[in-house]
């Protein structure tokens, strides 16, 4: 070998036998090798310069300036100066790279086709013949967002159209630990996520003359048809039926009308509670004890689901009537208080190192808080609340005063706020009455040991939550009393 001596030769070989005896025995033990035999660098730089490339890269030169690849020493990038070779002196033979996947347009013009005048806009991804004729060109397939009434608006010179559409693509009832419940999910114009509406008006599956006059809580876009050809086994798989669905019993509802919605107005019970939740991964599905999230939708399913007393129509009879307790939670996709899950958990890893949730947020180059509830307007307004002078007016459970002023602005009334107090308080406050929970001047304002034992799976307790809470109230203005803070 030029360049070894004789000892260095010596061992170089003894390892070439090695590696060889030792790849005999893993193909007669009929191992597995554990050891790559191709370096994945080499099989990345061929997959990336081959004709393989993605269309993305279809034209791409990966390598200008050398005539011919394939020729010996034309791999040499020392000798590449950043330039392409001069015109004149471009080898003929030189050799480019096509993509066998080149986009269409390009593959088109390439066999000398005509190219289409304008790019095709999808529409929605959901079979057409389930779309009502209102919302059939607004509601888009994840990949675009561009309705073709924009698109028109564009040809035509106009501004693109601003309003969310929001349509109801299925409901279905999902028993929940606290009654029943009615799952509805919702596709828009706005984003590609599938927000949530949770409707909780059980009086819907009974037949009781009791609640006959209360509103049902139905989705406008559900109910509509959606195509003169629709069967009722199409409406009723979709959600669109009435009661509740059994082998013997399945009634597709009716389009709503005019006379619907104006029944609206003679309730006699208090109006609907409504909340509008965001969407945390962490407190939600894994448990995290870093904030109240879980606990929050847990119990304002429960709150919305407690019964109402509302007093006998019957003059005769003074004993009040208890009707199911109605409203909404809906449910929106924004993770992290908009930011996403990476980024919160990127947040997370800043709160550790010391900073609160707004900081956190700041320093990743997000605002404190990046939510919108536009759609959640959109979707209150189809399950029938705000749309006229008599739409129906919701009681908001909620401690932030943003939701409160983003649905006013969304033409929805706003006739209660009702506070959400985190379960460990309330009951550190009934155990320990005055007792001081949080105190400035102890390492982050926590007592230890003060915190009650877990009321629930859903009660949620410690340090970070109390940080969380605290950060809330002092700097995102949320009404949440802070006990033993004077605020
Ligand atoms: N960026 C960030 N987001 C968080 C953190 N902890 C929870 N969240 C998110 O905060 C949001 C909580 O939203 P909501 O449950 O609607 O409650 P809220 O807006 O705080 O106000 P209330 O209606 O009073 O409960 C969810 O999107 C969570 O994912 C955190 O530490 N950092």
């Amino acid at each position: 070998m030029p360049g070894l001596d004789i000892e260095a030769e010596v061992s170089v070989l003894a390892l070439i036998q090695d590696s060889q005896i030792h790849k005999e025995q893993m193909k007669s033990k009929k191992m597995k090798r554990r050891d790559t035999e191709l370096d994945p660098l080499i099989l990345a730089a061929a997959f990336a310069s081959g004709p393989h490339v993605t269309r993305h890269h279809h034209s791409h030169d990966l390598f200008p300036a050398v005539a011919d690849p394939l020729a010996e020493g034309a791999w040499d990038w020392t000798k590449w100066t950043g330039q392409d070779a001069p015109a004149g002196k471009q080898d003929p033979k030189r050799r480019s790279y096509h993509s066998q996947q080149a986009p269409r347009r390009q593959r088109l013009k390439d066999l000398g086709l005509p190219v289409d005048p304008e790019p095709q806009v999808e529409i929605a991804t959901s079979p057409t013949d389930l779309k009502p004729p209102s919302l059939q060109t607004q509601i888009r397939s994840p990949r675009t967002s561009i309705s073709s009434e924009t698109v028109t608006n564009e040809r035509l010179g106009l501004p693109p159209l601003d309003d969310v559409q929001v349509k109801c693509m299925a409901r279905t009832r999902i028993p929940t630990p606290h009654g029943p419940a009615f799952l509805h999910l919702y596709h828009n114009n706005k984003d590609n996520k599938e927000h949530l509406a949770i409707v909780i008006d059980p009086a819907q599956l009974e037949e009781s003359s009791q609640t006959s006059n209360i509103p049902a809580i139905r989705s406008r876009s559900l109910d509509a048809e959606w195509s003169p050809n629709e069967t009722t086994m199409e409406r009723i798989t979709r959600g669109a039926y009435v009661g509740k669905l059994s082998p013997n019993q399945h009634t597709a509802s009716v389009p709503p009308s005019v006379s619907t919605a104006s029944s609206r107005t003679r309730q006699a019970v208090p109006p609907a509670l409504v909340r509008i939740h965001s969407e945390c991964f962490t407190g939600e599905t894994i448990g995290s004890m870093r904030c109240d999230c879980g606990e929050q939708l847990d119990e304002a399913i429960r709150q919305i689901s407690q019964p109402i007393v509302k007093p006998s129509s019957n003059s005769t009879t003074s004993r009040p009537i208890i009707v199911p307790g109605r409203g909404v939670v809906v449910y929106l996709r924004q993770e992290g208080r908009g930011i996403g899950l990476l980024s919160k958990i990127r947040a997370y890893n800043l709160q550790d190192l010391g900073h609160d949730t707004v900081t956190a947020n700041i320093l990743l180059g997000h605002g404190a808080d990046e939510r919108k509830y536009d759609i959640a307007g959109a979707i209150l307004r189809d399950l029938g609340f705000g749309e006229g002078v008599n739409g129906e007016a919701v009681r908001l459970l909620t401690n932030n005063p943003d939701k409160v002023e983003a649905l006013e602005k969304e033409g929805l009334k706003v006739v209660e706020r009702v506070p959400m107090v985190p379960k460990s308080w309330t009951v550190h406050q009934q155990q320990h009455d005055s007792v001081t929970i949080i105190q400035p001047g102890t390492e982050d304002g926590i007592v230890p040991g003060l915190f009650v034992a877990q009321e629930s799976s859903r009660t949620v307790r410690g340090p970070d939550l109390d940080k969380y809470l605290r950060t809330k109230v002092l700097r995102m203005g949320h009404m949440l009393p802070l006990l033993g803070h004077g605020v």
